[in-house]
């Protein structure tokens, strides 16, 4: 029987807020706060004081550090014992104050340390004073897929200093959903793929630079796989978006952008999840000027992206700025302002190549870690096109095992669990422990894209034969773009780029971990929001065929 955990939390029957992975619930309050002051004044009742001078200036301090002292002891005494969620399971330490939470998150450790918690306490976990997090499928639609609210945390709201408008991140209520329909014409399936052309300008961008690599070094070329898909990708989103990439592809080096995009992004994240506010004030008195600064510089570059886009229309090819204009013709009542379209743009620049370099970087990993599952990759790509010319989207999202490739790389976002602003209960799904979780995957930890594929030994195609031993898939649980309003919006895109760009590899080159260079593992790789990708260096050959001819490839 499934383990229960809508009580008492009652997260159907109660208003909540939403926020990317949590719900915050409330339940009664007045009681909590009634029983909690009574706890917190025990302080205030001096114990042991008597014994310094209270007249110098020494004994004022010991007596604050002694009643802080207490009080902290009667909260987390309180925490543990006393607190409406104290009957859910969880290590003691965790329940009585949150810095253990907050302390494996600064460390990267968190996903992987919730993951441990669920194996160890169950479904439900308590991991903080005032969070539960929940590993049970139902808990996506019931947590994320409510319609009634959507009360997102002040911390989301955040802008950085000196821009007055919001963005589809940081947006709520109205102004959400007005970005969230314009961008829905901007990444809809039809207007993918009329971007395809563009996109794969670009990948051929990258094989030219590679075969000039292997002209150059007789025969192979070795580079950092985590570098250049970041590279790929932020040009394809740069010239996607404002129609000016950012020339990552022809210079060899990433734009100032990306430095200072991630920098921030880790202010943004870290202010996020932010549960002392303090934590917010000192994240930004330590962040440098110079960053501001920087921060300045690419706001101003993105303005005159902008503006010569404006004026001078797109650059001979569809692009995000063109479906926003038709949104504003199509809706003159709920028009987004060229701040506001600056800001969105923005944020698909970040949401749009992390995600996708990850993607990436984790597929061709695990391709170099099972030679077998590459060399079966490699083949029915091989197979299915006769030239690299002939390889297209539409094509290759019929390759099943690419596609369950694709599938099983795809990087579970880490919980960013939130504390709202008025006191409340938080319930979160950790993806890593959800896509991880032996109680909804056979084999978790393997990479196994054949469990994406239908069953090749029941008549049920749905299902694996019992003995199988990957007979269990309990796909509901497997939810990588998110759930609810929230919900990726531009998953076609993502899905183009990842089908053509590997179809693309695997055609055209041979390729294995280069020589002296080693793969880390992947879950050694620490996490803040997103994983921190440690250097993959690739060696890449020409592809031969099973004949050992070389495979016909496109001009770049
Ligand atoms: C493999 C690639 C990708 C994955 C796995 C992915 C996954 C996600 C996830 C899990 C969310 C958060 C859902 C939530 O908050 O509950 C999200 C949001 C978002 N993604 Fe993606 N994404 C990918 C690629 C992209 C690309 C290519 C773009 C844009 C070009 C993009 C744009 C966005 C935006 C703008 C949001 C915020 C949506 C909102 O708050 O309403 N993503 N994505």
């Amino acid at each position: 029987m499934r383990p229960e955990y809508r009580d008492p939390t009652k997260v159907n029957t109660i208003n909540e807020s939403q926020s990317p992975r949590t719900h915050s619930v409330r339940p009664n309050y007045t009681t909590i706060y009634t029983e909690y002051r009574t706890v917190a004044n025990i302080p205030r009742v001096s114990v042991y004081w008597d014994f310094v001078d209270q007249t110098s200036s020494m004994g004022l301090v010991l007596k604050a550090v002694g009643a802080y002292v207490l009080y902290i002891i009667s909260r987390a005494v309180y925490n543990v014992f006393f607190h409406p969620l104290a009957r859910f399971p969880g290590p003691k330490i965790w329940s009585a104050s949150r810095l253990p939470y907050l302390f494996t998150l600064v460390i990267g450790q968190n996903s992987f340390r919730i993951k441990a918690l669920h194996d160890e306490y169950g479904p439900i976990v308590r991991v903080a004073p005032n969070e539960l997090h929940i590993n049970d499928p139902r808990a996506w639609n019931d947590i994320y897929l409510r319609k009634d609210s959507e009360i997102r945390p002040p911390q989301w709201g955040m802008r950085p200093p000196g821009i007055e408008s919001y963005n589809v991140i940081s947006g709520v209520g109205a102004d959400h959903a007005r970005f969230r329909k314009a961008l829905g014409l901007a990444f809809s399936e039809d207007a993918v793929k009329e971007y395809e052309p563009t996109v794969r300008s670009y990948f051929n961008k990258f094989t030219a630079r590679i075969d000039d690599l292997i002209a150059k070094n007789k025969g192979s070329a070795v580079v950092d796989m985590v570098k250049w898909s970041n590279f790929t990708t932020f040009d394809i989103i740069g010239e996607l978006a404002w129609s000016k990439s950012y020339g990552c592809l022809d210079t060899g080096a990433g734009h100032a952008i990306m430095g200072v995009l991630s920098h921030f992004q880790g202010v943004i994240i870290a202010a996020a999840i932010t549960y002392y506010p303090w934590i917010n004030n000192a994240l930004m008195a330590i962040t440098p000027r110079s960053a501001f600064e920087d921060l300045k510089m690419i706001f101003n570059d993105g303005h005159e992206r902008l503006q010569n886009r404006l004026k001078n229309g797109p650059s001979g090819h569809p692009d995000v700025l063109g479906h926003l204009a038709e949104y504003n013709k199509q809706n003159p009542t709920a028009k987004i302002t060229d701040d506001e379209i600056e800001q969105n743009v923005f944020s698909c620049l970040v949401a749009g190549s992390e995600c996708l370099t990850t993607a990436f970087s984790g597929a061709l990993h695990y391709l170099l870690v099972y030679p077998s599952k590459l060399h079966r990759a490699q083949q029915e790509v091989r197979a299915a096109f006769s030239s690299e010319a002939s390889i297209n989207a539409t094509d290759a999202a019929k390759l099943e095992y690419l596609n369950a490739i694709i599938e099983e790389s795809l990087p579970p976002p880490p919980p960013p669990s939130q504390e709202p602003s008025s006191p409340s209960t938080v319930v979160s799904v950790s993806c890593y422990s959800m896509f991880r979780s032996a109680s909804h995957f056979s084999a978790p930890d393997v990479f196994a894209p054949e469990r994406f594929l239908p069953s090749p030994s029941t008549d049920d195609s749905s299902k694996w034969s019992p003995d199988s031993p990957l007979n269990h898939n309990d796909m509901a649980a497997f939810k990588p773009w998110g759930v609810g309003p929230r919900e990726c919006p531009a998953q076609p895109l993502a899905r183009l780029e990842m089908r053509l760009f590997l179809a693309i590899l695997l055609y055209r080159y041979d390729f294995r971990v280069a020589e002296g260079s080693y793969l880390t593992r992947w879950t050694s790789q620490r996490v803040f929001e997103t994983w921190q990708k440690e250097k993959m260096d690739v060696e890449f050959t020409p592809a031969s065929s099973s004949m050992g001819e070389t495979l016909p490839v496109a001009a770049p």
